[in-house]
């Protein structure tokens, strides 16, 4: 059997197999988070339709990139956007996550077919009691850093630790809040290396000064933004090479940034997704770069 050769490194590396999620059937709205709370309390909550067309743009931008586009199989009344959370890789590994959200607890059977090309000795599945979900793990090299948050526990933590004994891990307390302005769902909410050495970074959304995103970056490469920014989602866009981002088409001042600094940005629409507190990395799940 020629198994699909995961390998996720970085954050950034030239994207060759990406799972991509899906807006079809998705079910009745949910307040599983301060902000789609909010969207659904004040009538705002995004329709359906425009997900899926948000979704089929990002998809299109992907292939053109020469992306190879996996996609969940369709379960009845099921959000299946946010393909980011459910697993993850890391080196050669596919994580299933522990989803702490009963909600979306059995999202992970859309994606069984995928899995079924992995080599099975390369799947980690992470035990009762501990909780962890993708949007809180980065890789960076021989370094991970793992948000603690509402989803993530400190025993998903300690286990994933274990599970890689050749990486060195960094637990990143976040604000948990019910105020959406305020809260931080996952770490890729509030943080995300991009290019070549740089991160967008939201210093506010960590419980403790993150010394180690510090050291490792450098102040000066720390790309910073405010609360309305972090909410808008800046940190949530998704590399796809070293010098290329997907990113939403309104975030202009991130986009400036960006191309300040050599990246190129691949904009598209997706602000009607980022109403339920995601956007383009929780809506990926890379399996290979390369
Ligand atoms: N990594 C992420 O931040 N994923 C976004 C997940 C949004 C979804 N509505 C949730 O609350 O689980």
């Amino acid at each position: 059997m020629n198994y699909i050769p995961l390998n996720i490194t970085s954050e950034t590396a030239q994207l060759k197999t990406v799972i991509l999620g899906i807006g079809t059937d998705q079910g009745e709205p949910y307040e599983i988070n301060p902000v789609a709370k909010m969207h659904k309390q004040q009538g705002t909550y995004p329709k359906p339709e425009d997900i899926e067309e948000e979704i089929n743009e990002a998809k299109l931008a992907l292939e053109k990139a020469g992306v190879e586009v996996l996609q969940p199989d369709n379960l009845k009344e099921k959000k299946q956007i946010f393909t980011r959370d459910i697993g993850f890789v890391i080196d050669d590994r596919f994580v299933i996550a522990n989803m702490k959200e009963p909600l979306r607890q059995g999202e992970i059977k859309g994606i069984e077919r995928i899995m079924s090309q992995f080599n099975p000795e390369k799947i980690v599945r992470i035990p009762d009691g501990a909780t962890i979900e993708g949007g809180d793990v980065l890789v960076h090299g021989n370094h991970v850093f793992v948000g603690i948050s509402k989803r993530t526990n400190r025993k998903g933590f300690d286990y994933l630790k274990d599970q890689f004994p050749n990486k060195t891990f960094h637990a990143l307390e976040l604000v948990v809040s019910d105020d959406p302005k305020v809260n931080i769902l996952h770490l890729d909410c509030a943080f995300q290396p991009v290019g070549e050495k740089y991160a967008i970074f939201y210093e506010e959304g960590f419980v403790h000064k993150p010394e180690i995103i510090y050291d490792l970056f450098g102040t000066d490469n720390l790309i910073r933004i405010d609360q309305e920014e972090k909410n808008l989602m800046f940190p949530n866009i998704f590399s796809i090479g070293p010098n290329d981002v997907l990113i939403e088409k309104g975030f202009t001042r991130l986009i400036s940034e960006l191309e300040a600094r050599g990246i190129t940005c691949h904009k598209v629409k997706y602000f009607e997704t980022s109403k339920l507190s995601g956007l383009l990395r929780c809506s990926t799940l890379p399996l290979v770069r390369v």
